[in-house]
């Protein structure tokens, strides 16, 4: 994979129950050697397939330790050493984020990006010498606009506002990054 700052790789999940009890067919397929994917119109035989090129395509038989190996692990790598990474999964709903992010823990090879990259990092700082490390987490949802901690003991609290008990719903103000409550932790 090349050495761009952003890359952007596609997942390509199995078809669910409900896809299969309404006979649907696989419309995508991989070269995965090209990296690249192609989207036939059902029905439409004369119709050449839609093709889009990524940095990295995953198909159905592809685990996410797979993707872990050669996309995140360099990115936490280097988080490890002090410089900033995101990975970010974007979808429509049911495509697989959450499978891919945090995973399931059968089989092994499936458990998700979010708890590879925790052992990943910790696994660095038990290695590490002669260093000192700042843990941080905040976990926030939004859903529908509303903000949501995850992480705080009432999670229809606004985590920019720190509102107060009788708040009953999140409001919609956007939170700064230095707003999140912190869970952080020091070797
Ligand atoms: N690569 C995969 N292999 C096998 N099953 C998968 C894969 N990706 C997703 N699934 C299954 O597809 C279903 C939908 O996946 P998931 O819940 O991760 O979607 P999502 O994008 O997070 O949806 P939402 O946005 O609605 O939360 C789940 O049952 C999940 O187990």
């Amino acid at each position: 994979m090349g050495s761009e700052s952003v890359k952007v790789v596609v997942r390509c999940r199995p078809l669910n129950d409900r896809e299969k009890a309404l006979s649907s067919k696989m419309v995508l397929s991989m070269d995965l050697q090209r990296c690249q994917c192609f989207i036939e119109k059902p029905g439409a035989v004369d119709e050449p397939p839609k093709q889009f090129t990524f940095d990295g395509t995953y198909y159905i038989d592809q685990t996410t330790e797979q993707m872990y190996n050669e996309i995140a692990y360099a990115l936490v790598e280097g988080v490890t050493e002090g410089y900033n990474g995101t990975i970010f999964a974007y979808g429509q709903t049911g495509s697989g984020k959450s499978f891919t992010m945090q995973g399931v823990s059968q089989p092994a090879a499936q458990k998700g990006i979010i708890p590879r990259a925790f052992e990943h990092i910790f696994e660095s700082i038990q290695c590490a010498e002669n260093t000192k490390f700042l843990v941080r987490a905040s976990y926030l949802e939004i859903y529908n606009e509303e903000i949501r901690d995850l992480l705080g003991s009432d999670t229809n609290i606004d985590p920019v506002c720190h509102s107060t008990s009788e708040e009953t719903s999140p409001t919609k103000v956007p939170p700064t990054p230095t707003s999140h409550k912190d869970h952080s932790s020091f070797k």
